[in-house]
């Protein structure tokens, strides 16, 4: 049975990539708030795993479900508009604009949604304070550290105040201490404000942050919370 309270549900994906099975039946629950670790070892299905839930990927077969809606049967610009407004995302490497300031960056998600430059600045400033890196705010991300860069992608995707935050290894890019500080930043920000986390990592260390953990492997992963 599907375990009731979640905001987003995945139940027996399955994805293939031509003769390669990415996913083979890989079940996923996660509640407002709640962090969750996807784990497993390197090809196991992670990413893809994350790319189903987040609308970016089609699965062959299986459900995703988030608030009631079953985002598999949505038709494309209903799941982009979702992405926009509900969704945030935490890549490995920040992927900022290279051409614009940290702060600009981070204002640009809320600018998008139709907010003014002025309001979306400000907002944006909060968030870069919050996540400790205001010094960032006026430079390019050429010109500032990873750890800072992937501060500044934290807090563009916590500042549209989005439903759930996807994060495919955030930290695989940086040493151990800037990670633990990402980390921690990230989740106690999420947490704050009800943020689900998905948290894509093959580090233990990393894990540590969520909730909860699933494990991938060979494109399956069981999540506990199901009980038949
Ligand atoms: N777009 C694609 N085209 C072809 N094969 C793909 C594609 N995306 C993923 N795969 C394959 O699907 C399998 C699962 O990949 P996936 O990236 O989901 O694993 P992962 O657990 O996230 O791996 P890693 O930890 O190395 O990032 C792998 O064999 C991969 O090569």
């Amino acid at each position: 049975m599907i375990p009731s309270g979640s905001l987003l549900v995945a139940d027996a994906l399955r994805k293939s990539f031509g003769p390669t099975t990415a996913l083979d039946g890989a079940s996923f629950s996660v509640h407002p708030g709640e962090v969750v670790a996807v784990m497993g070892p390197s090809g196991s299905g992670k990413s893809t795993l994350l790319h189903c839930l987040a609308g970016i990927v089609r699965p062959d077969s299986g459900t995703v479900v988030y608030d009631g809606r079953e985002l598999t049967a949505l038709p494309d610009a209903e799941r982009s508009a979702l992405r926009r407004t509900d969704f945030g995302f935490v890549f490995q490497f920040g992927q900022l604009v290279p051409e614009l300031s940290c702060v600009e960056n981070v204002a640009l998600p809320l600018r998008l949604s139709g907010v003014k430059r002025k309001a979306a600045e400000r907002t944006a400033l909060d968030w870069l304070e919050r996540l400790e890196v205001e010094d960032a705010a006026r430079k390019r991300p050429g010109d500032i550290s990873g750890g800072q860069g992937q501060r500044v992608a934290v807090a563009r995707a916590l500042a549209p105040s989005p439903k759930v935050v996807f994060a495919d290894e955030p930290t695989g890019a940086l040493d151990s201490l800037n990670g633990e500080r990402v980390m921690s930043l990230l989740t106690d920000a999420a947490r704050l404000q009800n943020t689900a986390v998905v948290l894509v990592t093959h580090e233990a260390r990393v894990a540590a942050y969520s909730d909860r953990e699933i494990v991938v492997r060979d494109g399956r992963s069981r999540d506990p919370e199901f009980t038949v």
